[in-house]
């Protein structure tokens, strides 16, 4: 009996290739009508599956290769004598190869295209095709992906024949794609993510070169809708990117957008070292420099405005492995390019992922994202920071929430002198923000105070004004060490842990 392929492909690049290739091995070849019509045009032998099914396409398309003499010529356990002889009985013909690619519902998404339209981009006979072969991939070899064509070809010529770890390995890239595909749909189609499953739909954008150390293997996978910020960044120059980077540009760059003004913050180890707002990208950076000339050796720097040559100049003082920036002037990218492995990035978009994901051993934890700053600013002190104060407080506050727990800010003008990050108690946070810092007018705390200690502490370095949520049954005592030492108070009502 002649064996059979079927082709059935949304994406027709080199379509007739393969058709070609297994109609000079001797298979038939069987397509839905458009893939017929391309076939056909390129001067393949081919049958249209309606001709096959004996029902002719219908519901526009919605129904075309769902049929019983499809999935029953895929699907026969070709050892099992009962599924033969049903095939038999019902004079269905066996199908070999399955060639399938799927409506782009990916690209839809990439398109912002209405929600009618994704609703017509949802394949159900291909995925059902694509499903069915991969199940009985033992008999059946099944093809989603136009880049395998040569592959098969190189198989055949090879071999003679398709070996079963080759159809193997085609039918777990089936369920791969099929499975990503469908978790587009469900997170598409889900408003309020109270999912019962979690499906999230990403595709591998590369092999990065290891991990968070040489002997971690890692990679990067994309949000499939073209959104978020890593799917946004245009690499101008420099190496690729690493996990580290990757990692930390996240984080400088949702700081330097928690601003309206011209914002620079330098990052180390996923905590920013030195971030200021200043009357341009250069007065940023050079404020976000001072804070901390040390740190800031070797790490990022991200700005919310475009970068002038001027600030490439002094950037290009130091050593640092990225910028980051909306846009950049001409002159200022032609003074980057002379530092080889300077990584220049440039992005438009903002930050503006619903959820954050994070990994457990077992498990998957997700949370929407610290959007808010505060709930109430509310005065708790008799002594009240003044308009410039209050400026420092807020913007001490928007530092806080991207440095880790407990984390203490102390700020002078709009910069970010000293941050004590990471630790076990809130004193030593507190003590390494105040040393960092040298001077500084106001300390900002991402959670509140247990006990008067950081306030007299903050006393000692000539803190004016602190801000931070409140609510310990013990905030009396911050408050009355704060009157004591005539310091300025001010609760946010808004904890920032970040873990
Ligand atoms: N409904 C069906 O029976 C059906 N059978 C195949 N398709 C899809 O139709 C596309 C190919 O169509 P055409 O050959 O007409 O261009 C492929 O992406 C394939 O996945 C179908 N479309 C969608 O649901």
């Amino acid at each position: 009996m002649k064996r059979r392929a079927l082709i059935s492909v949304f994406d027709k690049s080199n379509v007739e290739k393969i058709a070609e290739y297994l109609e000079g091995r001797g298979y038939e070849i069987l397509s839905t009508g458009g893939t017929y019509r391309k076939l056909k045009e390129c001067g393949v032998n081919v049958t249209e599956v309606s001709e096959v099914t004996g029902s002719g396409e219908m519901l526009g398309g919605r129904v075309k290769s769902l049929h019983p003499v499809i999935h029953g010529g895929i699907l026969a356990n070709r050892a099992k004598a009962e599924d033969m002889s049903t095939l038999e009985e019902r004079e269905i013909a066996p199908i070999d190869i399955v060639i399938v690619n799927l409506y782009p519902f990916f690209a839809g998404l990439k398109e912002d295209k209405t929600f009618e339209e994704m609703v017509e981009l949802i394949d159900i006979g291909g995925p059902t095709m694509l499903r069915s072969a991969a199940k009985n991939f033992k008999d059946v070899l099944v093809v989603v992906d136009p880049q395998d064509y040569d592959n098969i070809i190189n198989e055949f010529e090879e071999k003679n024949e398709i070996s079963y770890e080759f159809k193997k390995e085609m039918a777990r890239k089936v369920f791969n794609v099929t499975s990503s595909y469908d978790a587009a749909i469900s997170e598409y189609m889900n408003e309020d993510g109270e999912e019962e499953y979690l499906s999230v739909s990403y595709k591998k954008e590369e092999n990065l070169r290891y991990g968070e150390n040489s002997h971690q293997d890692a990679a990067l996978y994309l949000r499939n809708d073209g959104k978020g910020v890593m799917n946004n960044i245009e690499i101008l120059g420099g190496k690729k990117l690493s996990y580290n980077n990757i990692k930390d540009l996240d984080i400088a760059w949702k700081v330097v957008w928690e601003f309206d003004e011209p914002a620079c913050c330098s990052l180390k180890h996923n905590t920013p070292c030195g971030a200021a707002i200043g009357e341009n990208s250069y007065d940023a950076y050079m404020k976000a420099y001072n804070c901390d000339p040390i740190s800031i050796f070797g790490g990022i720097i991200a700005f919310n405005r475009k970068v002038d040559k001027a600030t490439a100049e002094e950037i290009n003082k130091i050593f640092v492995e990225i910028v980051i920036a909306p846009d950049f002037e001409e002159d200022a990218l032609a003074e980057f390019s002379k530092k080889k492995n300077l990584r220049v990035l440039k992005c438009q978009y903002k930050p503006d992922d619903k959820y954050e994901y994070v990994s457990v051993d077992g498990a998957m934890l997700r949370q929407t994202r610290d959007e808010k700053l505060l709930e109430e600013l509310k005065y708790v002190t008799e002594n009240q920071p003044s308009e410039k104060e209050l400026e420092d407080m807020i913007f001490g506050m928007k530092i806080c929430k991207y440095v880790k727990s407990n984390a203490i800010v102390v700020v002078k003008d709009k910069m970010a002198k000293g941050v004590g990050a990471g630790q076990v108690n809130r004193i030593w946070a507190a003590c390494e923000a105040l040393d960092r810092a040298g001077d500084g007018a106001i300390l900002a705390s991402d959670a509140f105070f247990p006990f008067s200690d950081v306030v007299e502490k903050a006393g000692e370095y000539g803190i004016k004004g602190i801000i931070q949520p409140g609510g310990s049954i013990k905030d009396k005592l911050s408050i009355e060490k704060c009157e004591e030492l005539g310091i300025s108070m001010v609760f946010t009502g808004l904890r920032h842990f970040k873990h």
